[in-house]
């Protein structure tokens, strides 16, 4: 379906400050500056700040096309919407992890919102080896809480289907479907990758069990409607510090299966667990730990004490469940390892190690693991993955 896009037009520093003023979010008189500081694939942002109380405001504005691949992707202004929503109702159900929106207008495709430039984005904290205590612990209890509050077993499930009317995504999904489910599986398709990995690559491309059980997952991507996923629940989409945690950019969102948020940041922290070494390495298997540890206990919790569903009490039904979340949360952090090695969209995790030998090495593991994952994820859970992640005697590639 086309856009009118006839209202929208795009922000620079100076229309931002003027919007912001107009808003009544800023003082009008204060002396404010504006920078876009957008760094993700999509989107322009705008950071406003007082200069002499230093307190700010964030506006967020999606343009008709995807930003990295240029006006040749066009791409709905409906994801600014879709992503305010998500924010609104995602913090409804756990505010302690995702900014406040103070406003949004879907014709402007902006998203106005709280300033959290005292936190940094997690994949750069953890790549410059910071140290995040309670963050693993706090994203598992975001997940448990949007993924239980969202699904049948807490909402009416009519009303779970018109909520999840409101957030039928299809481009954004399509995205998905193609950057992390199809093209990196296949060799005519494109993809992005140094040379030294074509081997690596044609064994992933000439594995029919591997295609096959990706066949899978994707077909599993597009039909499942368990609960309101944020969709791209990667450490760049993660602010935090030692003591807080948010998460932004909820512009996928989409009714889908839960194992997909949950294997995006499975396998965000897998690209840490493979490039780190020594106690840095062991430091991740405890985030691994503590992730999955949470999730399961706040999912319990809130199944006790608030399903709805007449089936709550069936021996089985909840150990069913949660396991079925594990085994497609392993397929889904299988396929991001290795679209975020030989697809379109990289990650610094791998491309910041500078020695090509360990670079390569790196993604070779990257790969493998990747495989294993998507193979063996039926049969595995957190501690064999975590044993099988050892007994690769994997090369150290950084000094963390
Ligand atoms: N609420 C916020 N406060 C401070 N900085 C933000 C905020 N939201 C986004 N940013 C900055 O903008 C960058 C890109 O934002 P993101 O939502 O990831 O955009 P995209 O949708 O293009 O991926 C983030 O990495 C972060 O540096
Ligand atoms: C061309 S979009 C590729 C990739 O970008 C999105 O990530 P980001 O949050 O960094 O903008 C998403 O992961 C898409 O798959």
């Amino acid at each position: 379906m086309t856009q009118n896009h006839s209202n929208f037009k795009r922000l620079t520093n100076e229309t931002a400050i003027t919007l912001a003023k107009k808003l009544g979010l800023v003082n009008a008189d204060a002396s404010l500056k504006c920078n876009e500081i957008g760094d993700g694939n999509l989107n322009y942002v705008f950071h406003i700040t007082d200069t002499v109380t230093n307190k700010g405001i964030i506006i967020k504005q999606a343009v008709p096309y995807a930003k990295v691949l240029g006006e040749s992707w066009p791409l709905t202004l409906k994801r600014a919407a879709i992503e305010a929503n998500a924010l609104i109702h995602f913090r409804s159900y756990c505010p302690e992890f995702v900014p406040q929106v103070y406003y949004s207008d879907e014709q402007l495709a902006i998203t106005v919102m709280e300033d959290l430039s005292h936190l940094k984005i997690v994949r750069t904290g953890l790549i410059d080896g910071d140290s995040y205590p309670l963050l693993s612990q706090h994203i598992g209890e975001y997940v448990a809480k949007t993924a239980f509050y969202t699904s049948d077993y807490h909402l009416e499930p009519s009303a779970k289907k018109e909520v999840a009317r409101h957030f039928t995504n299809p481009e954004l999904c399509k995205i998905t479907e193609v950057f992390i489910f199809t093209d990196p599986f296949f060799e005519e398709l494109p993809g992005d990758f140094e040379v030294e990995l074509t081997d690596a690559a044609k064994n992933i491309w000439n594995d029919q069990e591997v295609i096959l059980e990706v066949a899978k997952l994707k077909q599993s991507f597009e039909t499942e409607q368990e609960a309101l996923l944020h969709g791209d629940l990667h450490t760049g989409s993660i602010f935090a510090s030692e003591t807080e945690t948010k998460v932004i950019d909820p512009e996928f969102a989409f009714y889908g299966p839960v194992g997909f948020d949950l294997g995006q940041y499975t396998a965000n922290l897998l690209f840490q667990a493979i490039t780190r070494n020594g106690a840095g390495k062991e430091e991740i298997f405890s985030h691994l730990h503590e992730f999955w540890n949470a999730f399961e206990e706040t999912y319990t919790e809130l199944w006790e004490a608030q399903n709805k569903s007449p089936f709550r009490h069936v021996k089985g039904y909840l150990p069913y469940l949660l396991t079925k979340f594990k085994k497609d949360a392993f397929g889904f952090a299988g396929c991001e390892l290795i679209r975020r090695t030989i697809g379109l969209s990289h990650v610094a995790d791998l491309n910041v190690i500078e020695d090509k030998v360990s670079r390569i090495a790196a993604k070779t593991s990257t790969l493998e693991i990747g495989t294993f994952l998507i193979k063996k994820r039926e049969e595995l859970d957190v501690p064999a993955l975590i044993e099988a992640l050892k007994q690769r005697t994997l090369p150290s590639y950084s000094t963390i």
